[in-house]
């Protein structure tokens, strides 16, 4: 199916201006986040933005990009390039992703339904989260023949078969990828949050737990334990499914073998940051990671997610499929990112806070924006196209 190409955003965004006509929502990315502000409620808003601690792991995340400068290269006569990609042996119309972010009914009605709309219209990869308030069945059907991924929180270990029956239902639900979130099996420490008293999967509202209120096996064995259906006793369900979802304590390397017995796709280690644990990876046999230090969210005084992902794809980056996400927040970071041997890059915050502004024009608004500058700046530096042939780290000088 023909994508429509950014430039045709860029030339319509520019046209529309041409004509008096102002845009809906701003297009400074820069300043989603204080217009979110406004729209939500304080625990809502706290909620997205939280970061751990003293957030210097956010801080050290947007102050790595300034590190990196692109270098222009002059009389390259190049047509706008194609952004396509590709991952796993499957072609990806863009290098972008939608990161897995859980809970959306808290920033708009229309939560996971109306994101998972915009990613199928703007032709990006939906990265469904495990812990959403649709299903994955609902998610499908909104995302129809879109590009889907599952992100999971991978169940305690006494509960293996809750996992296998997530893995069975995303499978059957055309979710291509499986992304494995290594880094929050307990929430990091979230001032934010502490402060404003907000938990928003013990809510009395199914925030969060839909996932597991709609799966066949955690409903039975709700009722084994507690002789009650789920209707009958939401809040101690939404307890259960919670603690199966961040159980406390980590999985092992060992333990992924089971997820490799009950998925047949590519999977997905998410919250690398180390050389280590990318040849860890690399070792069990997984076929990518996600560099990622969960947007400062988990843990404060983190080292950038941008700054230790050129070593590690020195380290592995020619045997797995190296994604990357946290801090990204416009079209110029995603060409950084790519440049330093990323192949897809996750956007997080931002299309949260358009999805706060707008629902699903929102989001397509932020998706539209990024697509566009990305591919503008690479027409503008005269990089012909991502592929690492021509988008690499020779376009780019560190500069602090
Ligand atoms: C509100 C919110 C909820 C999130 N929920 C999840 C989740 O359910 N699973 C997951 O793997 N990561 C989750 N993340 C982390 C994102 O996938 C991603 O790593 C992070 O947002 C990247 O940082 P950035 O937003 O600063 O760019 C969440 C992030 C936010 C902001
Ligand atoms: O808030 C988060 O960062 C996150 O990863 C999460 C964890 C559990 C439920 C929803 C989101």
């Amino acid at each position: 199916m023909a994508n429509p190409t950014p430039l045709t955003y860029h030339n319509e965004i520019y046209a529309a201006g041409l004509r008096d006509k102002k845009p809906g929502i701003t297009f400074n990315t820069l300043e989603w986040e204080a217009l979110a502000k406004e729209r939500l409620s304080k625990e809502s808003f706290g909620y997205v933005w939280g970061s751990a601690g003293t957030r210097e792991t956010d801080d050290n995340n947007r102050a790595a990009f300034k590190k990196w400068g692109i270098l222009p290269s002059r009389l390259v006569d190049t047509e706008f390039s194609s952004l396509k990609t590709t991952l796993f042996g499957q072609e990806y119309d863009y290098p972008i992703a939608m990161a897995p972010v859980g809970v959306q009914r808290i920033f708009h009605r229309d939560g996971e339904i109306a994101s998972a709309s915009a990613a199928k219209r703007e032709h990006v990869t939906y990265i469904l989260s495990s812990a959403t308030c649709t299903s994955t069945e609902n998610v499908a059907k909104a995302n129809e023949n879109g590009s889907r991924w599952f992100q999971l929180y991978w169940p305690a270990n006494e509960s293996n078969d809750i996992t296998a029956s997530l893995l069975k239902r995303a499978k059957a639900n055309g979710y291509k990828v499986l992304v494995v979130t290594l880094d929050t099996y307990t929430l990091g420490w979230r001032p934010s949050d502490i402060d404003n008293a907000f938990n928003p999967f013990l809510r009395a509202d199914n925030i969060g737990v839909e996932i597991g209120f709609s799966d066949p096996v955690f409903r039975r064995q709700f009722y084994e334990q507690t002789g009650k259906q789920i209707e009958e006793d939401m809040g101690a369900a939404a307890a259960e499914w919670i603690h199966n979802l961040i159980p406390g304590k980590s999985h092992s390397w060992q333990d992924i073998k089971f997820l490799q017995e009950h998925w047949d796709g590519p999977i997905v280690l998410k919250g690398i940051q180390t050389i280590a644990d990318a040849q860890h990876a690399l070792e069990v046999g997984v076929q990518g990671i996600v560099v990622s230090n969960h947007g400062g969210r988990q843990q404060d005084g983190w080292v950038a997610s941008l700054e230790v992902l050129p070593e590690i794809v020195d380290a592995v980056g020619d045997k797995l499929e190296i994604i990357f996400d946290s801090g990204v927040r416009c079209g110029a970071d995603v060409v950084k990112a790519l440049a330093l041997g990323a192949k897809m890059v996750l956007i997080g915050r931002p299309y949260i806070y358009g999805l706060a502004l707008g629902g699903e024009e929102g989001v397509s608004h932020v998706l539209r924006s990024i697509l566009a500058e990305l591919q503008l700046t690479l027409h503008l530096s005269g990089i012909p196209s991502v592929s690492p042939v021509h988008l690499n780290r020779s376009v780019l000088r560190r500069t602090a």
